[in-house]
C-alpha cells in the first residue's frame, strides 16, 4: 500500500510525464489557466482556483512534516482528499453560477462595452446577449440547454428584451431629473437664452406648405388617372397594404399627419426643427420603434450608410456600430480614413440642440436585427450579395461603398442583434432642392498639401469679402458651426448645405458627423480656425457657450441628462465620460479664444440680440 507521500509522489511523476515537465504553478498554457498539482491528476484550472489550490497545499506539507506516524499520514490524507472534494465542489459551483444570468433589474442600468465584449453588468441587453454568447464561449463547457438554446433563439430573446428595456427609456424630449432631483437640461432650456422671442414667420419663411383644397384636388385627379392607366385603385390601395405600409388616412388636417410630415412642414428659414414642438418625441419614438419595411444602401459620401423605410411612409438614414465607445481613433490614421461612429452621429444630434442651433436632423438610436430588419427586406441586390455569417456565428454585411465596404470592414450582428443610429431624412430633394457650399475651411483632405487657410494667417480677410460671407449671418453662421465641430472634434466638414428655397438667407444645415467623437484625450485646435481667424461670433451663441460654461449647467452634465433620452443608452452610455469632460476642456478653450479676440479687436460679438436686455438673459455681457 502507498504511503500518501508516495501515492503523491508517483501521481506527480505521472503527471510530469504527461505533460512533459514539473506540474508547478509556473506552467501556463496560451488561455492563461494554470497546470497545476490537483491530487491525483494535471489539470487545468483559472487562476483563481490556483490560489485557493496554493492555501490547500501549504496547509498540507506543513502537517507532513509534523506528523511521522502511518495512521497520522492515513488521517491527513483523508483530510487533504476531503479539502480536495470541498475546494472541487467550490470551484464547481463558482463555474456555474459564472454561466447563468442573472434576470434583469429596472433599477440598474447596465453599463457594458458592446464591442469589446467586457461586461460590467450582468442585465440583459444586447451586449449582455452577446456576452453570454461570448462567455459560453469561453467556457465552453458551459453551455447547458434551456439557458442558452440555439444562435437563432439567444439572439432573438435577447433582441426582445433589449427592445423591451429601449422601449421603457424612450421619452426623447423630456429630460430626466438627475440625482439631486433637478434637471439641468430642463432648467437650461427654460432659460431665456432658449426661448428668444422670433420674428413672425412669413409664408416664405416656411420650407414647404400644404397645397390648396383646390391644387389638391387637381393633384389627386392626376394621379388616380395614373393610377388607373396601370391598376385598379383597389388593387394599389390593397398592393401597399399587403407591403406592411400603413394605410394613407393623411387630409389637410394637421392631426392626420405622420410625424416625419410634421416634422418636414415644420422646417423653417431659421432652423429645422422647434426644440419645444411635442412631435420630435413621436417622430424619434417610431424611428426607434417601428418596424423597418425596407433598407438599401444610400448613394452619396464615402462610407456604408442604409435608407430605411417605416410603415408610415417615413425615412431614416442608418448609420451602423463600426467601434466601441472608448475606441479611440488611431492617431496613424488621417481624418479622413476614420471609421464613421453611430453614437458620433447620435452624441452631434444633442449637443448641437443643447447648444440652441436646432440645425441637425433628429437621430436615434436603435437595436436592429440585422437578419430580419436589413437581410430580409433589402430589395438592393448590391447590398444582400454581401452578406455572411462569421465564423463566431454572427450575421454580417459589408455592402459597397468606396472605404470600408469590404469583408476585412465588416458590420456584425450580435449575433443578430446591431446598434445603429438613424437619422431623420430631410424631405427629398425634387420637393425641397438643397445646395451644397465648400466650406471655405474645408481640410486638404490630402496626407502631404496643406490647404489655404493653413498657411494663410489673414485668411479671414479674403473670406468676409467673399459672397455669401460678406453679408448678413453666413460667417456667423460658419463660425457656429466650427464651434459645434470643435467641441466634438469633426474635422470632417468639407462641405455644408443649405435649402435652396431660402437663399443665402438662412441657416446652415448640419449633416454628417460620423467622424466625431474621435479622439476625448486630444483636441483639433484647428478645427477653430474661422473663430480664432476671423474674431466673430455671434452673441446668442457666446452668451449660450456662457451659460454652459456654468457649474449649474455645465455642457457635459447636460449633455449627459440630454444623451440618457436616447433608447441605446440602455445598452451603454453614448458619449463615455472622457468625452464628456472634454466637451467641458474644449468649452474652456472657445470662451478662452474669444476672449483673447476681445483683448486684441473691436467687433468681435455680431449682435443677434439688439431687442434684448442683458439683464433679461441671465445678466451676461
Ligand atoms: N438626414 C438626412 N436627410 C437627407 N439627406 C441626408 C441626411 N444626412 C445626410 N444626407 C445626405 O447624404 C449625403 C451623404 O451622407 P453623409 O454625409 O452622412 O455620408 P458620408 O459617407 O459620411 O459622406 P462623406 O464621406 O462625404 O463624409 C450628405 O452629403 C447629404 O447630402
Ligand atoms: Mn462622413
Amino acid at each position: 500500500m502507498f504511503s500518501a507521500f508516495e501515492w503523491e509522489r508517483s501521481a506527480k511523476a505521472s503527471c510530469v510525464e504527461r505533460i512533459g515537465r514539473r506540474p508547478d504553478y509556473t506552467v501556463t498554457d496560451k488561455q492563461s489557466a494554470f497546470l497545476v498539482w490537483r491530487g491525483s491528476k494535471c489539470s487545468s484550472v483559472t487562476p483563481g482556483e490556483r490560489r485557493g489550490e496554493e492555501q490547500g497545499r501549504e496547509i498540507m506539507v506543513r502537517l507532513n512534516l509534523r506528523q511521522s506516524t502511518r495512521s497520522i499520514y492515513l488521517g491527513l490524507a483523508c483530510v487533504s482528499l476531503t479539502l480536495h472534494l470541498l475546494l472541487a465542489l467550490f470551484c464547481l459551483s463558482v463555474l456555474q453560477s459564472a454561466c447563468i444570468l442573472p434576470t434583469s433589474s429596472s433599477s440598474s442600468v447596465p453599463r457594458i462595452d458592446p464591442v469589446s465584449h467586457a461586461s460590467s453588468s450582468s442585465s440583459s441587453s444586447s451586449a449582455a446577449a452577446s456576452n453570454k454568447q461570448a462567455n459560453s464561449r469561453q467556457h465552453g463547457d458551459c453551455h447547458k440547454p434551456g439557458v442558452g438554446g440555439t444562435f437563432e433563439n439567444e439572439g432573438n430573446d435577447s433582441f426582445s428584451e433589449d427592445l423591451e428595456r429601449a422601449r421603457k427609456l424612450i421619452g426623447v424630449g423630456k429630460p430626466s431629473p438627475t440625482e439631486s432631483g433637478r434637471s439641468k437640461l430642463q432648467e437650461l432650456f427654460k432659460h431665456p437664452l432658449y426661448n428668444l422671442p422670433r420674428p413672425k414667420l412669413q409664408e416664405d419663411d416656411w420650407l414647404l406648405r400644404l397645397k390648396t383644397d383646390a391644387e389638391a384636388e387637381e393633384i389627386e385627379k392626376e394621379e388616380k388617372a395614373n393610377r388607373d392607366s396601370v391598376t385598379s385603385d383597389s388593387d394599389w390601395q390593397s398592393a401597399s397594404e399587403e407591403e406592411g405600409y400603413d394605410k394613407v388616412t393623411w387630409t389637410r388636417d394637421k392631426e392626420t399627419h405622420p410625424p416625419w410630415l410634421r416634422f418636414h412642414l415644420g422646417i423653417s428659414r431659421w432652423e429645422l426643427y422647434d426644440r419645444k414642438d411635442l412631435h420630435l418625441a413621436q417622430l424619434t419614438h417610431y424611428l426607434a420603434t417601428r418596424r423597418i419595411l425596407g433598407a438599401v444602401q444610400k448613394k452619396g459620401g464615402t462610407q456604408l450608410k442604409l435608407l430605411v423605410s417605416f410603415p408610415n411612409y417615413g425615412q431614416a438614414l442608418l448609420k451602423p456600430m463600426r467601434q466601441s465607445r472608448d475606441a479611440e481613433t488611431d492617431v496613424n490614421l488621417f481624418y479622413f480614413s476614420d471609421f464613421e461612429r453611430h453614437n458620433a452621429e447620435i452624441a452631434a444630434f444633442h449637443l448641437d440642440r443643447v447648444l440652441g442651433f436646432n440645425r441637425i436632423p433628429p437621430v436615434v438610436g436603435r437595436l436592429i436585427n440585422v437578419t430580419t430588419d436589413i437581410r430580409d427586406v433589402t430589395t438592393d441586390e448590391r447590398l444582400s450579395r454581401t452578406f455572411f455569417t462569421s465564423p463566431a456565428g454572427n450575421v454580417c454585411f459589408y455592402g459597397q461603398c468606396e472605404y470600408y465596404c469590404s469583408s476585412e470592414h465588416p458590420v456584425c450582428g450580435r449575433p443578430h442583434v446591431l446598434e445603429v443610429s438613424l437619422a431623420t431624412m430631410l424631405p427629398d430633394l425634387s420637393l425641397a432642392p438643397r445646395r451644397s457650399w465648400r466650406s471655405p475651411w474645408r481640410r486638404s483632405y490630402s496626407r502631404t498639401k496643406l490647404a489655404q487657410w493653413e498657411k494663410d494667417a489673414a485668411y479671414c480677410d479674403t473670406v468676409k469679402k467673399t459672397p455669401p460671407y460678406n453679408r448678413g449671418s453666413r460667417l456667423v453662421d460658419l463660425i457656429d458651426m466650427a464651434v459645434l465641430d470643435f467641441l466634438m472634434s469633426n474635422m470632417d466638414r468639407h462641405h455644408y448645405e443649405t435649402f435652396e428655397e431660402f437663399g443665402n438667407e438662412t441657416f446652415l444645415l448640419h449633416l454628417d458627423h460620423g467622424r466625431a467623437f474621435g479622439r476625448h484625450s486630444q483636441d483639433e485646435p484647428s478645427v477653430l480656425a474661422p473663430l480664432v481667424q476671423c474674431c466673430r461670433i455671434r452673441r446668442s451663441t457666446l452668451l449660450r457657450l456662457r451659460l454652459l460654461s456654468r457649474p449649474d449647467f455645465r455642457l457635459s452634465d447636460v449633455m449627459r441628462e440630454s444623451l440618457a433620452q436616447d433608447p441605446l443608452t440602455a445598452v451603454a452610455p453614448l458619449l463615455s465620460e472622457p468625452h464628456l469632460s472634454a466637451l467641458d476642456r474644449r468649452l474652456a478653450t472657445v470662451l478662452a479664444a474669444v476672449q483673447t479676440c476681445q483683448d486684441g479687436n473691436e467687433d468681435v460679438v455680431y449682435d443677434d440680440l439688439d431687442e434684448h436686455d442683458d439683464q433679461q438673459l441671465g445678466g451676461n455681457p
